[in-house]
């Protein structure tokens, strides 16, 4: 089967985490020549076949060294547009892109101007491309409630320019999620959709943390690891949508095993909608096409049953009715 060609759904991809290493050495490239960085190579820093980094080494890379690199409007726009671009030519026909607003001081840029440039990005490449793309504004567990309302604030604001939903990301081993009812209570109440990663660490999987969560009312949730019975049996009543990211989940350690030891074979089952998702497909290097052959590889699907797979992620898009419809036209069965 070509998975390349197959159409295809990403909906858990983070912005930063999704620029390649090659756009991240050419963008070190063009400051290294303008005198403009001292930081080292990114090739260096992530040398190309080097996946194996787990959530101790994986956070850094961003606090360290991502975002020291493209501190300036011009590298947001060139990764930002390498990414859209790596995505298409992977054979995916709708992405929900996601991404932390991020202020940076040292170029006068507000987090309303990063938005703004995200949203410039990927509006200019919906009007000329067949994939279409959505943001989702992230909340980093770190922040506290004042930063994630600011998160909501800028959804709604930029709601009518490709704005879907909130996400909670972050290093699971940090916050206290609890502190964030008032901001999911303001993104349902203004119609924005929700998710979560959920259950992705042991520390960020107490019965507490999981109903606090779920009480949260998300549309989807993001992982779904180290989930006790009760709690999945909650999630499989609410049919909630599921985002399981297969590499970046056997690369970092995040469970036991290896890929035909994923819980895609629990999950498979239970008729909740699946959209599997690179997270990073920077930093695991596996994209989404190969998400795909190897869950056809070691699950022992066969076409029809890879092609189902794929479509079932429409029900549980962020998008429109219309964008659905054009999703069940385009999409293999
Ligand atoms: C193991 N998977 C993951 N779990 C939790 N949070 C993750 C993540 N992968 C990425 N992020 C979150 O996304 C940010 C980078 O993209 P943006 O700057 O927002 O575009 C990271 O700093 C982290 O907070």
């Amino acid at each position: 089967m070509d998975f390349r060609s197959l159409p295809k759904i990403e909906l858990h991809a983070h912005l930063s985490g999704s620029i390649s290493r090659e756009c991240l050495h050419e963008v070190w490239l063009q400051k290294k020549e303008r005198g403009e960085t001292t930081l080292e190579d990114p090739l260096v820093e992530m040398p190309a076949g080097k996946f194996d980094y787990d959530l101790d080494t994986f956070f850094p890379l961003f606090s360290r060294y991502i975002y020291s690199l493209c501190n300036d409007l011009s590298s947001l726009i060139y990764t930002t547009n390498s990414v859209l671009e790596d995505f298409q030519a992977d054979g995916v026909v709708y992405l929900e892109l996601r991404t932390t607003p991020r202020a940076i001081p040292s170029a006068n840029i507000t987090k309303v101007d990063y938005v703004q440039t995200t949203l410039d990005c990927i509006s200019k490449f919906n009007a000329s491309s067949s994939m279409k793309t959505h943001l989702i504004l992230s909340i980093d567990r770190r922040n506290d409630l004042p930063v994630a309302l600011e998160v909501v604030d800028l959804a709604i604001k930029f709601r009518d320019q490709g704005v879907v939903g909130i996400d909670l990301c972050g290093d699971p081993a940090v916050g206290e999620v609890a502190i964030f009812r008032p901001a999911f209570e303001k993104a349902k109440k203004n119609d924005l959709e929700i998710t979560i990663h959920f259950a992705e660490a042991p520390q960020s999987s107490t019965a507490q943390e999981l109903w606090t969560l779920l009480s949260y009312n998300p549309d989807r949730i993001g992982h779904v690891i180290h989930v006790p019975e009760d709690v999945r049996e909650e999630i499989v009543k609410s049919k909630l949508g599921l985002e399981l990211c297969l590499s970046c989940n056997v690369h970092a350690k995040m469970i036991a095993g290896t890929y035909s030891d994923h819980h895609f074979g629990w999950w498979r089952e239970t008729g909740c909608p699946i959209a599997l998702s690179t997270d990073d497909v920077g930093i695991f290097g596996s994209a989404l096409s190969n998400e795909y052959a190897l869950i056809a590889e070691h699950f022992g699907l066969d076409r029809k049953q890879t092609c189902d797979l794929a479509r079932g992620a429409i029900d549980t898009i962020f998008g429109s009715e219309e964008e659905k419809k054009r999703l069940r036209e385009i999409m293999w069965k």
